[in-house]
């Protein structure tokens, strides 16, 4: 259905959204499916971070990266190939025209709901009044969507280092790569680019990588990758790059130096809040460049919402796009719901995999008594490739009073894809005799979470607090 009613209180719109990201777009789609007014601008591309320059390129060079180790696995089920050998140019169009396909379908979508888009930076010049490009527009309600941007550290140098977009312009493989983070982005990418014949060393600043994630599952990541053959470096972060030729020099605060040809860093992103005029508009509810809102994403100034990666809660394309639904149906659907940050699934594309859902051991420790149930095994493909660094590691952590599964992990290849079913599990409050209950599916390392019968230990505060 598009837009038909005319905009309330006189202005242009009823919405107006700023960016047209996993957040915008699906805000602007569902208030205009709903018969609202809609405007969105998109300064960069439609489709934003996810689409462009993060999870789908990442995903596909992930893929990509893939194929080698099966390739050269092949050989122990009795494959041969041909020498391997890896085009990053084949690689490079394969995925741009993937990124374009998936790119021109989030503003077809746009369109085709009858919002009004504008392709370029829009900034407010009043509570209700947004400059696009040389219009000015009003709208009764705004949305900033505006996303965030990867941080570039303080340092001699620093613009001799890479940042997380330029991955997806390269025009060749990097031979030597310094992946400087241990966060999401410092894993995914020093995996993909080591899976894809780069020699890659990760540096990270605390002893072990994704801080957050289950303290055994960190351990066993920063295992499976040393084990895959990348050179992991903890504790250290960088100081100084300089250049010699093309070779970049990266001085460490500890003194240690690395040679790369390549140095990324991943260090983190920050809202893109700056030229997009909150003070005109009177949005004063701001944490540095973080736009601080209430639990119905509103900021101080009540028709102006701010949601995604600008609020910094949980900075995934899944939640950017449940929330803008709910506060689209909210506003103009008649249907007022929110989205719940409980539970969020999450995974990291290494190799292999790691997913999660729920509280870690520790979270769960700090709040009562807790079974954790733990299974260490080398998949049964690895039992004939006897490829290093592939072992699983699975685990539940289960509320000891009164059986609900608290939290599930996983390390082991296609976790992602078996944690989107624990999520449902785990977001529903099933027990762990639920699981137990529950027949597995025959030969498959998924059936491990329906098969762990005795505790691995007992942990946590003796009693809750009342
Ligand atoms: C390398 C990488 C990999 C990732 N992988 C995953 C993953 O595997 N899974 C996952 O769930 N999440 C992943 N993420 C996170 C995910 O991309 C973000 O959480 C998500 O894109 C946030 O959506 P958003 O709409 O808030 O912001 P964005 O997608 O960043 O969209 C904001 C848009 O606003 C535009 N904009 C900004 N200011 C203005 C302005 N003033 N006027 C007009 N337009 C403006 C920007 O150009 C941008 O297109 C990844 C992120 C990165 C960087
Ligand atoms: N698979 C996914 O879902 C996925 C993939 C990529 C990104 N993302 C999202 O994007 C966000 C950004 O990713 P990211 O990896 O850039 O951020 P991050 O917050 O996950 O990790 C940043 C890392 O950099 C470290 N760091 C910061 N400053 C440093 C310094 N000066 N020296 C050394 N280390 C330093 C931090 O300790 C942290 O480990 C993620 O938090 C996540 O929400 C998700």
């Amino acid at each position: 259905m598009s837009a038909s009613h005319t905009p309330s209180h006189g202005h242009d719109f009823d919405l107006f959204v700023i960016g047209g990201g996993s957040a915008g777009v699906r805000t602007a789609r569902i208030a205009a499916n709903h018969g609202a007014k809609v405007g969105i601008a998109e300064a960069r591309f439609w489709g934003g971070t996810c689409v462009n320059v993060g999870c789908v390129p990442k995903k596909l060079m992930v893929q990509a990266a893939e194929y080698g180790a099966w390739a050269e696995d092949g050989a122990a089920f009795g494959w041969s190939f041909g020498e391997a050998r890896h085009d990053w140019p084949t690689l490079v169009r394969a995925r741009d025209m993937e990124v374009a396909r998936l790119s021109g379908i989030y503003r077809r979508l746009l369109e085709g709901v009858g919002a009004e888009v504008f392709e370029c930076h829009a900034r407010l010049t009043g509570p209700h009044e947004i400059e696009v490009g040389a219009r000015k527009v009003t709208a009764e309600r705004i949305v900033i969507a505006t996303g965030g941007h990867p941080v570039r550290p303080e340092i001699p140098g620093a613009e001799h280092a890479f940042i997380s977009d330029d991955l997806f312009t390269l025009a060749e493989r990097p031979k030597r790569v310094l992946m400087v983070g241990g966060g999401y982005i410092g894993l995914e990418f020093a995996s993909l680019l080591h899976g894809l014949g780069s020699e890659v060393t990760l540096a990270y600043r605390q002893s072990l990588p994704l801080r957050g994630f289950d303290h055994e599952i960190r351990e066993a990541a920063a295992e499976a990758l040393a084990a895959d053959g990348l050179t992991i470096l903890p504790g250290e972060s960088p100081a100084e790059i300089t250049l010699d030729g093309e070779t970049r020099r990266v001085r460490m605060a500890s003194g240690k130096v690395v040679e790369a040809d390549a140095v990324f860093m991943a260090l983190g992103r920050v809202p893109n809040t700056g030229n997009l005029g909150l003070e005109a508009a009177g949005v004063t509810s701001l944490d540095g460049p973080v736009i601080r809102t209430d639990e119905n994403h509103a900021t101080n100034v009540p028709h102006i919402y701010a949601i995604g990666d600008v609020d910094d809660r949980v900075n995934l394309t899944p939640m950017a796009t449940a929330v803008g639904h709910a506060l689209a149906d909210t506003l103009f659907g008649n249907r007022p719901r929110r989205a719940s940050y409980e539970n969020v699934p999450k995974a990291v594309f290494i190799a292999p995999p790691i997913g999660s859902v729920g509280l870690s051991e520790e979270q769960a420790a700090a709040r009562g008594p807790v079974e954790i149930f733990t299974t260490r095994f080398t998949p049964m493909r690895h039992s004939i490739t006897r490829r290093e660094g592939r072992r699983a590691l699975m685990k539940l952590v289960v509320d000891a009073e009164t059986n609900v599964i608290l939290g599930a992990h996983m390390i082991g290849e296609d976790s992602p894809e078996i944690m989107q079913g624990m999520a449902v599990a785990v977001a529903n409050g099933l027990t762990k005799a639920q699981l137990d209950s529950t027949i597995g599916i025959h030969p498959t390392a998924a059936e491990e979470f329906v098969t762990m019968r005795v505790a691995t230990r007992h942990v946590g505060k003796a009693a809750k607090a009342a």
